[in-house]
């Protein structure tokens, strides 16, 4: 995508996360592939107020090409999703309730989700018997070594949808910015039932 278009992208989908509550305050950072290598948010601005001021270009190798400020404290991660998965074309980071506490609620290194139609709103799964496996990784201020451990990850468990980081959110991906934006909402409305259904049953 060209980097304009890449914008305006963002900033539409900025506005419809933050309407969905899924990126407080300052929370959350969006990118998406270019020709060049990819535009990213600046650091520490509402992404649901965005403007074309409000992003940086950068090349491949996670360099500053272009714009003012910061990246996104969080760029390492979305340069390392590019690299995982050549076929990525956006990276979206959301810090939703459900994402923040269900990930702290698994003690495991896995979010397995079974038994729900909206599962097949994720490409490839084709049924609800499917046991959909999102990787939870745990919250760490160093970016690049939190990148090198998805990495890592990936080599037996691919990133296909995206990953949850305990106590701070979603990453989501996808070949598409349409593609990313549905799987961010399908795997908040799993998220969402995961946790209604973990208090009804533990009020049994
Ligand atoms: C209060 S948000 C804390 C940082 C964070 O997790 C985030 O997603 C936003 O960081 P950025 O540098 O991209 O604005
Ligand atoms: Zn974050």
């Amino acid at each position: 995508m060209q980097n304009n278009a890449a914008k305006s992208a963002l900033i539409e989908a900025g506005r419809w996360v933050s309407q969905k509550g899924w990126v407080p305050a300052t929370g959350g950072n969006f990118s998406i592939k270019t020709e060049t290598g990819f535009v990213v948010t600046a650091s520490g601005y509402d992404k649901g107020h965005l403007a074309s001021e409000h992003f940086l270009e950068l090349n491949q190798q996670g360099e500053i090409t272009a714009g003012s400020g910061k990246p996104s404290a969080e760029t390492a991660l979305h340069l390392k999703l590019y690299q995982l998965q050549p076929d990525t074309e956006c990276v979206l980071h959301t810090h939703s309730v459900a994402a923040t506490v269900l990930s702290r609620f698994i003690k495991g290194d896995t979010l397995s989700i079974q038994g729900y139609e909206m599962q097949k709103s994720l490409r490839g799964v084709r049924s609800h018997e499917d046991a959909l496996k999102i990787a939870i990784f745990d919250n760490d201020q160093d970016i690049d070594r939190l990148a090198e451990l998805v990495a890592q990850r990936h080599q037996s468990e691919p990133v296909v949808h995206g990953v949850l980081i305990r106590g701070h959110g979603l990453y989501a991906m996808g070949n598409s910015v349409a593609e990313t934006r549905r799987h961010i909402e399908g795997l908040e409305f799993l998220f969402a039932c995961e946790l209604e259904r973990i208090k009804l049953e533990s009020a049994l």
